[in-house]
């Protein structure tokens, strides 16, 4: 979680967690945990923790917006400064306080999905063995055919991919990680014999359709073939899992691509061997956290050091004798067979337990191959 955040909030408004001032992350989990919440604000509730994380991350972004403003950056580099060129424009639609939203949500919803949706893949690798070795056996034909052995993970390669996105497919499906999509009958509506009045709140359940026996033969197998010669990339009403119609996610490529770029260094480098279990409450959560140990695999000379490691963790023995634990919050550090770690160093409540390793962003991204 905390990798795919400090990559997000690069990206978007060139956030550094490790000089900046502001905790973001820390306000963005609070807005999260309490989303879903009895509505009581007063302080020690979830809601009201929710309520302040949500103030908090929208007084930085205000206070970003007032000093770009202020002191116009000479390069446009993160999506904040195309933000702000857009509201600079007489005709534009967009106003300060939607720009200022349209920051707040995109930060928020980049970040949880992902990183719920890469846990639970990993869950569904340890647990299915023979998926794990058909995702491999993808992977490493990839690594085999490429001319240039030094050449990064290309779009033609992203693109071939036809079992990895049937494994994502397959594991959105199950992870149902938006398990409720909200709208407002804006006239009444007549379904099947019902009315729903104008005014009313409706809930679609996206758990409902990708659990339906009539549409997914065994649908809580979780069998990354059965999407097998259908369409991959489609929306419809038997598949939601980024919502559909007007408000389709608008993440959806950039969750596919992060998703393939770490299942790709993960299958070509690392045995990953050990689990964690899910609850929903109705969020996904991983209440002890979700532990999966990694060892070097046999790596082709050319893929040493692909992954590069932050360790945060202050005692670090030999590299070549460590295994890494990987969590929804990063990686971890541990020794050969241990997988360690405490709630209080890990901080983050939704996923206790673990000390951490963040893999860099610039590694996590690009680096399908490193030089020799
Ligand atoms: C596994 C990852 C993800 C899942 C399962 C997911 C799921 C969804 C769903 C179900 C919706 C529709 C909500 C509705 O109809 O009310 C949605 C909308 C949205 N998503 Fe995602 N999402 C993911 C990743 C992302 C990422 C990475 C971003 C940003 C970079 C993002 C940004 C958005 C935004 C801005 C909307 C609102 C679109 C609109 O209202 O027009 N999502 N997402």
């Amino acid at each position: 979680m905390e990798m795919i955040f400090n990559l997000t909030a690069k990206k978007l408004i060139s956030h550094d967690a490790e000089t900046s001032s502001e905790n973001l992350r820390e306000n963005f989990v609070a807005f999260i945990k309490g989303l879903i919440s009895f509505p009581l604000d007063i302080p020690g509730t979830a809601y009201h923790e929710c309520l302040q994380g949500r103030k908090k991350a929208m007084k930085m972004l205000k206070n970003m917006l007032q000093e770009r403003r202020m002191m116009p950056r000479k390069q446009n580099t993160d999506f904040y400064d195309y933000v702000l060129v857009e509201l600079a424009k007489e005709e534009t639609l967009l106003t300060e306080g939607i720009a200022l939203d349209l920051m707040f949500v995109l930060l928020f919803a980049s970040f949880e999905t992902t990183s719920l949706a890469l846990t639970v893949a990993l869950k569904y690798l340890s647990d299915y063995p023979l998926v794990l070795q058909k995702l491999t056996e993808e992977h490493e034909a990839i690594l085999k055919k490429r001319e240039n052995p030094d050449s990064h993970l290309t779009w033609s390669e992203y693109k071939s991919m036809t079992f990895t996105f049937q494994f994502i497919n397959e594991t959105v499906r199950l992870a149902n990680i938006v398990p409720g999509i909200f709208r407002k009958a804006l006239k009444d509506v007549s379904y099947k014999g019902y009315t729903i009045p104008a005014g009313w709140g409706v809930m679609v359940c996206p758990p409902a359709v990708h659990l339906n026996p009539a549409k997914y033969e065994n649908p809580l197998d979780f069998n990354p073939s059965r999407w097998e010669g259908g369409e991959i990339n489609g929306v419809s009403k038997h598949f939601m899992a980024f919502g559909g119609g007007m408000r389709f996610c608008v993440g959806t490529d950039f969750t596919k691509v992060q998703m393939v770029v770490f299942l790709h260094c993960l299958v070509t480098k690392w045995n990953p061997v050990k689990g964690g279990n899910i609850v929903r409450t109705p969020g996904l959560q991983f209440p002890d956290g979700f532990h999966v140990q990694l060892s070097e695999k046999r790596i082709p000379k050319l893929m040493k050091f692909d992954l590069k490691i932050q360790h945060f963790t202050p005692k670090r023995k030999k590299r070549d004798k460590q295994t890494h634990t990987v969590d929804a919050g990063g990686v971890k550090g541990g020794k050969e067979g241990g997988s360690g770690g405490s709630n209080e160093e890990r901080g983050d409540p939704e996923f206790p337990g673990g000390h951490k390793i963040g893999i860099s962003d610039e590694a996590f991204l690009a680096r399908s191959n490193p030089p020799p």
